[in-house]
């Protein structure tokens, strides 16, 4: 008889009850208790809504981060945050936000300002995580409170608790060394550290514990493949039976390795590795647990329920009481529940199963794996009328889509003049200085631009007052960047709720929903856009909005586009047709935006690529191809426009060693990056690769509140000059300011124009 169970379900809350918590806890208008209190009746009600199934998963709630938890749990805080005299669950929030040596948490005197825990996306996902910490001297420590409470916890509500860990390789390979030295020499240290952990939990009567490693999805050398080994053979025998979960891909040449270890179960994504299931199963010993995910645990889309059955039947009738069915990997990455959805598109809305609606699916498979299909009949017809009705929707398919897709060519993608010639005439047109000064797009969203646009979309604030309070947001950022002195301004993005979200909406193709929140990191979400069908521009989306700006200033005004590869990464993704053609159908759309924008005198064009690097392939052996379909993608968007029109791209959390060729390939006259927190090391790759265009790399980390001085800038800039010449620099911060407030960042971006001005001096 199969068993049920989750691997994770979303935090945040279906009305962000999480979010609204910890920002009201930090700005100190909410106790520690009532945001205990929250924690507890958020994990108490997603253990209700889980509690048909045979396992729920416990300690997947986080308050911030459940990597950076598992560091608590380990015991290993970074250095600098170890001699805190404050309460832990403050400690715990230092580390994933920092602190600055003016911070209020009555602990400035004693214990000063600390740097936040770098910050890293989640595998191929838009959430991030908070690195771990290592030197060679790093030991751990047990502390297994918080499993053990929320263990007692979902006991107390009735439900069969099935702790959630991320497991020992996984750990070691997401954290970072900073003394360069080698992190798997730290195992034998952690080891034990696990085994005391899962002995612990076995005391508690725990039976079954979920260990991540996702790790194992990924390409490992011999080292890494030799740790899973010795790893697993210190876990067992703990008492404990432990579920070894891999996700987000296919095992591969790794599929003897994780099948050889002395685990009591393995749980496959088969929406990803479905192929890998035989195989599998052949390569297990015949008492151990197969867990499959078989619902799709990524995206949004309802489960073909018969098309299930159809290869899970034998497979049941195989394994018997062995098989386990779950999502393919965590919840966390699906907004919570569909049915908050009170004005999703009606003929959409059957389309579509959130986390709430996943777990229905997998009692529904359940149940006719048990029983049979008719004792679920009625839920399968319904499942198959709603599956063909997607499949045969006019709105789906726009056969004049297809057939501009169909008429790309390669000239399509190419500027007229090569880069140096497109940058004289740029020059000649735009006069800009030695070390140009510019921001990424966005400044602060305050609450009164949020406000506004909640009155709007509510309908107590209408179209005209809304636009009006728009264009007041975007006076007030143009004039400040006059007084600060920078060279290219923008209009600062008040109007978007999100750089993808915003897109989405006004793009055919696209729908969006009210609440689908999906936490991107500690309390920021987003809410991805669904794409459904084939994708059009039904009219200009930000032309009347640059326009309006450009007409406030003098200076160039930066046109501001997301790109084509980032609205797809950052967008919930139809399942049938390949990735890279909706990519395309975005790229055709942007292009069109990119050309009105051109048209209407805008002389500089930025097309953010922030998540280009994110997408690729968890396989290095697939990175060539998708390489090949985004930079093309990128090249239709921007290079239909004219010599001196100047386009930007900008790109953040990058490491570029690895895709260097591809980014040059962009053929962007200008980019932008993210390199502040690495000391200008990141453009060792751009010096040796001999990158042609020009580059602006980061000054100062927008995620802190700490304002950088301008000595600090001039540092960096002064680094960056030995590996770029001054020629190919601009200056400007890491990433957009909208996480931020005024007073933060009128300071900062004085720091950076004073800097620019010294060393334009230095230069002349
Ligand atoms: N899609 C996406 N992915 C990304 C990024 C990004 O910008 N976009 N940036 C990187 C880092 N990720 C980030 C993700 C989210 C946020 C962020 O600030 N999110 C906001 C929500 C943004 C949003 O959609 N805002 C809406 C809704 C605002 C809102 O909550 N309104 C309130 C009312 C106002 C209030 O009380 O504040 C309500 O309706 O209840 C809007 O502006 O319209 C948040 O969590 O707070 C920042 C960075 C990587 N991935
Ligand atoms: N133009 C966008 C902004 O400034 C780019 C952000 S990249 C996450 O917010
Ligand atoms: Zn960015």
């Amino acid at each position: 008889m199969v068993t049920t169970h989750n691997l994770g379900f979303p935090r945040i809350g279906a009305k962000r009850e999480l979010k609204f918590a910890l920002e009201a806890y930090w700005k100190g208008q909410n106790s520690r208790d009532a945001l205990i209190t929250t924690g507890a009746d958020l994990r108490a009600r997603h253990w209700r809504d889980q509690a048909a199934l045979d396992l729920v998963p416990v300690g997947d709630f986080s308050f911030y981060d459940q990597v950076l938890d598992m560091s608590f749990t380990l015991g290993n805080l970074p250095e600098r945050v170890r001699g805190f005299h404050g309460d832990a669950l403050d400690n715990y929030f230092r580390v994933a936000r920092g602190r600055s040596a003016a911070g209020n948490d009555g602990h400035a005197g004693c214990c000063g300002g600390v740097a936040a825990g770098e910050m890293t996306k989640w595998f191929d996902t838009n959430y991030h995580y908070i690195v771990p910490e290592f030197d060679a001297h790093t030991s751990f420590t047990l502390d297994a409170s918080r499993l053990l409470e929320q263990v007692a916890e979902a006991r107390a509500l009735g439900v069969a608790a099935k702790p959630v860990i991320v497991g020992p390789v996984t750990y070691l390979a997401l954290g970072k060394a900073k003394d360069g030295s080698d992190r798997l020499s730290l195992l034998p240290r952690l080891l034990p550290v696990y085994a005391e952990l899962l002995r612990t939990l076995a005391g508690q009567g725990v039976e079954w514990v979920q260990i991540d490693e996702p790790i194992l999805v990924t390409d490992l050398d011999a080292a890494w493949v030799e740790a899973f080994t010795q790893a697993y053979a210190a876990l067992k025998d703990n008492g404990v039976n432990l579920l070894l979960a891999t996700y987000f891909g296919e095992l591969r040449e790794n599929l003897t390795l994780a099948a050889s270890l002395p685990v009591q179960g393995i749980h496959l994504d088969a929406i990803n590795a479905r192929q890998e299931v035989e195989a599998l199963i052949r390569a297990v010993r015949d008492d151990r647990v197969i867990s499959l995910g078989v619902v799709n645990g990524r995206n949004i889309w309802k489960t073909d329920l018969t098309a299930a059955l159809d290869w899970l039947e034998p497979v049941a009738r195989h394994l018997g009481k062995r098989l386990w069915i779950a999502p393919s990997c965590s919840l966390l990455h699906v907004p919570v529940d569909l049915a908050g959805e009170r004005k999703l598109d009606e003929d959409l809305k059957p389309w579509l199963a959130f986390a709430v609606q996943k777990l229905t699916e997998i009692e529904v498979l359940a149940t006719a794996l048990r029983r049979g299909r008719d004792a679920v009949a009625a839920e399968l017809a319904a499942n198959t009328e709603a599956i063909a009705a997607r499949r045969a929707s006019a709105r789906v398919n726009n056969p004049a889509v297809k057939a501009a897709t169909t008429g790309i060519n390669a000239a399509m993608g190419q500027r007229n003049s090569g880069f140096a010639i497109r940058a004289a005439r740029q020059q000649a047109r735009l006069n800009l200085p030695l070390y140009p000064t510019t921001t990424i797009g966005s400044f602060p969203q305050t609450r009164e631009i949020r406000l506004s646009r909640s009155a709007f979309k509510a309908g107590t604030l209408d179209l005209q007052a809304y636009q009006q309070a728009m264009r007041q947001e975007i006076e007030r950022s143009v004039r400040e960047q006059e007084v600060l002195g920078l060279d290219v301004l923008v209009h600062g993005e008040a109007e978007r709720n999100d750089m993808v979200e915003y897109f989405g909406e006004q793009l055919d193709g696209f729908t969006f929903t009210q609440a689908g929140w999906v936490q991107s990191y500690g309390s920021r979400c987003v809410k991805p856009p669904i794409l459904f069908g084939d994708i059009s521009r039904p009219r200009a989306m930000t032309v009347d909005w640059i326009i309006y700006a450009q007409s406030l200033t003098a200076k160039p005004m930066k046109g501001m586009l997301t790109g084509p590869v980032t609205i797809l990464n950052w967008s919930f993704v139809r399942d049938d047709q390949p990735r890279s053609l909706s990519c395309y159908q975005l790229a055709l759309a942007l292009r069109a935006e990119v050309l009105d924008l051109e048209r209407a005198g805008i002389g500089i064009i930025q097309i953010d690529e922030a998540a280009l690097r994110e997408g690729l392939p968890l396989r290095r052996s697939q990175w060539g191809e998708y390489l090949a379909w985004a930079v093309e993608s990128f090249r239709i968007t921007a290079n239909g426009v004219a010599d001196d029109t100047q386009i930007h791209t900008h790109m953040c959390y990058s490491e570029f060693n690895d895709i260097i060729a591809a980014i040059a390939d962009m053929d962007a006259d200008v980019i932008t990056i993210e390199t502040s927190r690495s000391d200008m090391e990141l453009l060792n790759a751009f010096d040796s690769f001999n990158y042609p265009n020009q580059i602006g790399p980061g000054v100062y980390d927008i995620h802190s509140p700490n304002i950088p001085t301008e000595a600090q800038i001039i540092d960096l800039m002064t680094k960056a000059a030995r590996r770029i010449p001054a020629e190919r620099l601009w200056v400007n911060p890491d990433c957009g300011l909208k996480t931020r407030q005024w007073n933060e960042v009128v300071p900062a971006l004085a720091s950076m124009v004073n800097a620019a001005r010294t060393l334009r001096t230095q230069g002349a």
